[in-house]
Parts: C-alpha cells; sequence; structure tokens
C-alpha cells in the first residue's frame, strides 16, 4: 500500500506553497505519486468544486456535495492509486469539512462524522500537515494574492472557528496530525517537513 498525505489549513495558511517540495521529495523516493486536490480530484469533483465555492447555499447542501466530491474521489483516484502502491497527496480532505463546515459554519459535528464513516469509513490520511497561521497573517497573504472565492469572502469570526475546529482535530488525533507555524519562512517551514516526512516514512 502506498502512503495518503493531506494538507489543510485556513485560506493563506500556505499548504499549496508546499506541494511541490513535498512532491518532489516523495519522486526522490522512486515510487509513484498522485498529486490531487478537494473539492475536485475529477471531473465530476470539479464541477462540484465549482458549485461549492461559488453558489450561495444551504450549509447542509454544502456539506452533501463536499462529501459527494470525496465519494468519487475516493473511489475513482485515492484507492486505486493506494492499492498499486503510489503515494497520493491531497490539497485538503475531511478534515477541510470539519473545519469549515463544522468549525466555520457551525454544522452538527454527529453529522459530518456520519458522512465520514458513510464515505471512507476504512480510510484515514497517514499523515496530515496543518499550516497554522493567526487570521492576519492568512488574510495578508490572500489580499496580495488572488481574486477572492465565496469562503475567502467570510469574516474573520468564520476563520477563528474554522483554524480552532482544525486545532481540535491536531489534538484529538496527534498520531496524524504535525502542526506546522506557518508564519515561519518558507524555508524554515521546508526543513520542519523534511523532518516530518523522513521521522514519519
Ligand atoms: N511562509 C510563507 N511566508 C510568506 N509568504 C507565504 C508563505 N507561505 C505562503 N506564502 C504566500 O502566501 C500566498 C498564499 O499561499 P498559498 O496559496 O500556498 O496558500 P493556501 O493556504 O494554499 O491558500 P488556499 O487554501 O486559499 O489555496 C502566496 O502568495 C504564497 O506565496
Ligand atoms: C475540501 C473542502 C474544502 N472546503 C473549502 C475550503 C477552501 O476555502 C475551498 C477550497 O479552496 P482551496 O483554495 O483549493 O483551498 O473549499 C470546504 O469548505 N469543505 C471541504 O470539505
Amino acid at each position: 500500500m502506498g502512503k495518503f498525505i493531506t494538507f489543510e489549513g485556513i485560506d493563506g495558511a500556505g499548504k499549496s506553497t508546499h506541494i511541490a517540495f513535498v512532491s518532489d521529495y516523495i519522486k526522490r523516493r522512486g515510487v509513484e505519486l498522485v498529486s490531487s486536490r478537494e473539492p475536485g480530484g475529477t471531473p465530476l469533483g470539479e464541477k462540484l468544486r465549482e458549485l461549492v465555492l461559488h453558489e450561495k447555499m444551504h450549509l447542509e447542501t454544502e456539506a452533501l456535495l463536499v462529501f459527494a466530491s470525496r465519494r468519487e474521489h475516493v473511489a475513482q483516484v485515492i484507492k486505486p492509486a493506494l492499492e498499486r502502491g503510489a503515494w497520493v497527496i491531497s490539497d485538503r480532505f475531511t478534515d477541510s469539512s470539519f473545519a469549515y463546515q463544522g468549525g466555520g459554519r457551525g454544522l452538527d459535528l454527529a453529522k459530518l462524522d456520519a458522512l465520514e464513516q458513510w464515505v471512507h469509513p476504512d480510510l484515514q490520511p497517514d499523515l496530515t500537515l496543518l499550516f497554522d497561521v493567526p487570521l492576519d497573517v492568512a488574510r495578508a497573504r490572500l489580499d496580495a494574492s488572488r481574486e477572492l472565492d465565496k469562503f475567502e469572502q467570510e469574516k474573520a469570526d468564520f476563520f477563528a472557528a474554522t483554524r480552532n475546529e482544525y486545532l481540535r482535530r491536531a489534538a484529538q488525533f496527534p498520531q496524524r496530525f504535525r502542526v506546522i507555524d506557518s508564519t515561519q519562512s518558507i524555508a524554515e517551514i521546508q526543513l520542519q517537513i523534511a523532518a516530518i516526512l523522513d521521522a514519519c516514512f
């Protein structure tokens, strides 16, 4: 079986910046790498991503759509890759649903537990890198870098609740989470990631 690594954090925390670095690390080991993202990762998932990121909808509709996208992603991409021995890295996975729909939007976490059990009862990441930054740092990075989607336009209290839920899950699942202080420089973070990967694998 391959390894499954997920990248998490509030928008602007810096996770996408480090995916190329981790990709290189894995490729240097000579194993096949599948790099993907959520919502998305399949043709249907990418269509659902457009809806989730740009349409206003009921919070439960939003939760159901991100898990619908995930169902396709797990079945079509993640599981087949892991079973043939490839490593999979995903820019976001189920921890995002707990953080954004649970923490940020306030959806009952028991409903997210039920969806997780339905969609991937026997799959969890081997390693989750949580890029953690104060809200003002994340916001400044976003403002400098792009046009904002529906989530990125949310207010500070939404992101405070999202960040808190991430940190709660990191404390709940210490065996797979590694929390990275993403206020450090990119070079310092890369050193830390390399040490984490060396220790884990
Ligand atoms: N450690 C860092 N120090 C300074 N700037 C950084 C750091 N990490 C990322 N950035 C910059 O912040 C911006 C946002 O980074 P990035 O796109 O990686 O964030 P993200 O967490 O993936 O955001 P999103 O979830 O919205 O895609 C980019 O311009 C990136 O160059
Ligand atoms: C998987 C997942 C994602 N989201 C949100 C979080 C982000 O704001 C966007 C994805 O944008 P990114 O720039 O690619 O990080 O989607 C969510 O609310 N729930 C989820 O399960």
